[in-house]
């Protein structure tokens, strides 16, 4: 599929049930909580810009965190976390639409719908601030096409962050005039995890866009360098949902 690598079976299977799942009925129309004021307003007060996600499990991940998504959320926030990311998929990441509406009721931050949206209709499903388009699953003959995904995110309202992973599929990002872009250090196709992609992207994004360093961020040193690297915020999740407390957890990324 797309060019030519080969999707790690996990993805892959991804993949097809993410095409198999029904769209909305209704468009929706979101009134977003926006996603550059929260960065600001940690940014004012010394807190490094943390979007936190709620990721019960994932391909990558021992055991499952089974604790009410809501709770895990509302420590996050405590935290410091500047925003939130919640997991959507329901095979592959124990996630739901339910969890998504639960948690963004509960939080006064912007929340992200973490998901594999492959066409317009996807977007109806539920309403978030945010919305995750990748851009590696947008060019194939089954999906829309970014520009459409990307059009189609704005119009209804939602803050459309760009996934990308290399050189090609920024430059995609920024021909559709994404303002949102995240840089996923973790390679779909292998699951491999490498934070020097943020570093060898990073340079090549344009001054105006905001840019988010997505995956493999585990401790405060690995914070500190995707910031270095021109991170204007993070999205984590791993490092959060592991062993012990989120709060403390989230407070010691966000303190870095
Ligand atoms: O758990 P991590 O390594 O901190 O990564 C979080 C997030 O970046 C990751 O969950 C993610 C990035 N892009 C995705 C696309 C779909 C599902 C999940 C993801």
């Amino acid at each position: 599929m797309n060019d030519g690598v080969e999707l790690a079976p996990a993805v892959q299977s991804i993949l097809d049930s993410a095409d198999d799942r029904p769209g909305g009925a209704e468009r929706v129309s979101v009134d977003a909580r926006s996603l550059d004021e929260a960065f600001a307003a940690a940014d004012a007060d010394g807190r490094v810009p943390v979007i936190a996600e709620v990721k019960p499990t994932s391909p990558t991940t021992e055991g499952e965190r089974t604790e009410d998504p809501v709770a895990l959320a509302e420590a996050m926030v405590r935290g410091g976390a500047a925003a939130l990311s919640v997991l959507t998929e329901p095979t592959h990441f124990g996630g739901s639409v339910e969890n998504l509406e639960r948690v963004r009721a509960a939080v006064d931050v912007p929340v992200l719908r973490k998901d594999f949206l492959l066409r317009t209709e996807h977007l109806d499903v539920a309403e978030s601030d945010v919305a995750l388009l990748i851009a590696r699953f947008l060019e194939t003959d089954e999906a829309d096409s970014l520009e459409a995904m990307h059009a189609a995110a704005l119009e209804r309202g939602f803050q459309p962050l760009v996934e990308v992973h290399t050189r090609a599929e920024l430059e995609r990002a920024v021909s559709v005039d994404a303002e949102y872009i995240g840089v996923n250090n973790r390679d779909l196709a292998e699951l491999v995890v490498d934070l020097g992609t943020f570093e060898d992207l990073a340079p090549h994004a344009p001054d105006h866009v905001t840019l988010v360093a997505e995956s493999g961020i585990g401790n405060p040193e690995d914070v500190r360098r995707m910031r270095d690297a021109g991170a204007d915020a993070l999205l984590v999740g791993s490092a959060i949902m592991a062993d012990g407390d989120v709060e403390a957890n989230t407070r010691e990324l966000v303190s870095a």
